[in-house]
């Protein structure tokens, strides 16, 4: 920053007074040398507040006169904003809570990039050692500011991310919003998507955005207008508002919206939205302590409690409330992974969950432990309730669905890949490892030891998870569990050959004698026939064929199960597996199958050849 001073305690123009140097460096050589010298009369005689004042005060004039304040730059939005933005504010009006949450989410993003930064260069940290989110509201005037201390904004950045529409979440929600009939998509959409910065525009007509990134020297204002298509970017020279570093959005909200700039109402918002956001979030509240005064008494009542008692007098005294303004922790910062299982309910599970991962429904299991020993870490996993759309998820191992800190420092979610196989690429989650180091690469990962044992034990606890729904009380949980991931297990059984074991029980089939509901393995096993060995599969592409195909009537007449495997992944499934709990799978429609007959037959003959043998030597003995 130069010379150029930073910092608000010095600025101190928050509580009403005149900056100590309210004018930025390059400025104050404006200021006549002969105001500043010693022997100027102000420094001699005046009061010295009144001396400062008057010097900012003529600085600023100068600053003006001499026009070097930079000019405001107007920018026009690219159409998918200004489209973006007219789509938000005329489908979500009646969900306008979600402004807070897009925007905390934002900051919470900035400062999870700061702290990943500030492992390799712990100098971006030292503007301000404090990392977390500020919101004031200002109720008489319908103001909200939301202040972090993140990664903040070059001006570049600013034109980049709020004028254009990268590849973000934003960019998917227009998208989706264009393929979107259902009328009343759009709220479960936001739950999907985030419609991230925009949705200030929900509740303000002016944005003002003010940010100061480590990177640059300057701090920038982007600020605009509801319904405008442009926008204005210019240098904060204002001493009083200049921050160490982060960024600081100030909301002048409509008119009918003046009513979320109050305090109690932001707080209500951030405990229901942002409870678990991992950074410290203070509201600006007021509050009051109790305090003894003493009380001027009545006369008369004083006289006749003096005549009343000879004692020694006691003044009186009554109780009045202090109200006095403060910051206030509104965020639960303890992050859920750290807390006992034992003490956290299922509802705080599913909550975290939908925060985390921008869900609307409810996942169908979670699982939430510890592992100790020969490596740390601690996660909590879940199952979701439905697969996510597009045909190539389950070929994609980049799901972004866990969340790797390490040591409590979210480090990315781009190594799902490397913690668990791509078949579970569905399980989502937030691992948190103290062995691993906070530079953690892919290339470390992939070579990692510790990492090996940490894969091991996710996927054992994510079928003891998936395990746990077969057991659940409601049948319909692993109906719903199978439909949705039934076919990333059948790969499973393809890629994962050392966890056969574990994904064989969770498999489900249609067969001969259950044409309607799915059976496991365990069911077609305890229903075979005492004398049979195999377990009978069909590979067809429906129900219906596989009911009519030719070789199974001999199998039904023996009233022996069969298999129906009617996706084209089953049969390689199956081969791959081989057999389960010692019994071959065996294709009917093979031609050398073996039903057992061959030794009924077999029988049949010995005995045949034993009753000639006796016939003959009953005959010769006569
Ligand atoms: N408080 C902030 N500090 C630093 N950068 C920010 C902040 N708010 C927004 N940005 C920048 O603006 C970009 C656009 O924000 P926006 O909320 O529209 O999309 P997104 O955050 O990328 O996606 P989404 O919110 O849907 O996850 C962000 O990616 C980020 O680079």
């Amino acid at each position: 920053m130069g010379s150029q001073n930073n910092d608000p305690s010095v600025a101190g123009s928050s509580q009403g007074e005149p900056p100590l140097f309210c004018a930025p460096a390059q400025y104050a050589i404006a200021i006549p040398p002969s105001l500043l010298s010693s022997s100027n009369p102000c420094h001699q005689s005046a009061d010295e507040g009144t001396c400062l004042f008057w010097v900012a005060g003529l600085s600023r004039l100068l600053r003006h006169l001499m026009h070097q304040v930079p000019p405001a730059e107007k920018y026009e939005y690219q159409a998918e904003v200004s489209r973006l933005m007219d789509l938000i504010v005329n489908s979500l009006y009646s969900n306008k809570d979600v402004f807070l949450r897009e925007l905390i989410s934002n900051a919470s993003d900035a400062l999870d990039k700061l702290r990943f930064l500030s492992v390799t260069e712990p100098d971006l940290l030292k503007d301000a050692f404090d990392l977390d989110i500020r919101i004031q509201t200002d109720k008489d005037n319908g103001i909200i500011t939301i202040t972090d201390t993140g990664i903040g904004m070059t001006r570049q950045e600013l034109l980049d991310c709020l004028g254009t529409i990268a590849q973000s979440g934003t960019a998917k929600f227009l998208k989706a919003m264009k393929e979107s009939k259902d009328a009343g998509a759009e709220s479960n959409l936001i739950g999907q998507f985030g419609v991230g910065f925009y949705s200030a525009f929900l509740v303000s007509e002016r944005v003002e955005v003010s940010t100061k990134s480590p990177k640059s020297d300057k701090q920038y204002v982007w600020e605009s207008e509801a319904n405008s298509s442009s926008y204005t970017i210019r240098e904060e020279t204002d001493p009083s508002k200049l921050i160490p570093r982060g960024t600081r959005l100030t909301l002048y909200l409509k008119r009918d919206d003046k009513g979320f700039a109050h305090p109690e109402r932001i707080q209500k918002l951030v405990q229901n939205y942002s409870l678990f956001v991992s950074f410290p979030i203070y509201t600006w509240q007021e509050k009051g302590y109790t305090k003894e005064v003493e009380v001027d008494e009545d006369p008369a009542e004083a006289k006749k409690d003096d005549q009343d008692e000879k004692t020694e007098k006691k003044k009186k005294t009554k109780t009045v409330v202090e109200k006095y303004w403060d910051w206030e922790l509104t965020n639960e910062t303890q992050p859920i992974w750290l807390r006992n299982p034992k003490e956290v309910s299922t509802e705080e599970y599913n909550e975290f969950y939908k925060k985390t991962f921008n869900e609307y429904l409810e996942p169908l299991a979670s699982s939430h432990f510890t592992t100790e020993g020969e490596v740390e870490f601690r996660s909590v996993l879940y199952v979701p309730s439905i697969a996510p759309t597009g045909k190539d998820d389950i070929i994609n191992p980049k799901t972004k669905n866990i969340r790797l800190y390490v040591k409590r420092v979210f480090i990315s979610d781009d190594f799902d890949g490397e913690l668990f196989p791509r078949y579970l690429s569905f399980i989502k989650g937030v691992v948190d490892s103290n062995d691993l180091p906070l530079n953690v690469s892919r290339e470390i990962l992939q070579e990692s030891r510790i990492v090996r044992i940490m894969r091991k034990r996710l996927v054992r606890k994510a079928f003891d998870m998936i395990l746990g729904i077969t057991m659940s009380e409601n049948r319909d949980d692993y109906a719903r569990f199978w439909e949705n991931f039934g076919k990333h297990l059948k790969l499973g059984c393809i890629e994962d050959r050392e966890n056969h074991k574990r994904i064989a029980p969770l498999l489900r089939f249609f067969s001969s004698q259950s044409e309607e509901d799915t059976i496991s393995l365990d069911e077609y096993v305890e229903n075979m026939k005492p004398d049979q060995k195999d377990i009978y599969y069909i590979a067809s592409d429906s129900v219906t064929s596989a009911k009519n195909a030719p070789f199974l009537e001999k199998l039904v007449e023996k009233d022996v199960e069969v298999l129906f495997l009617v996706d084209p992944i089953d049969e390689v499934a199956i081969q791959n597996l081989k057999s389960y709990k010692e019994k071959n799978f065996v294709d009917i429609s093979k031609e050398d199958l073996d039903l057992g007959d061959k030794n009924e037959e077999k029988d049949k003959e010995i005995k045949q050849e034993f009753g000639q043998t006796c016939e003959w030597i009953k005959k010769r003995l006569g």
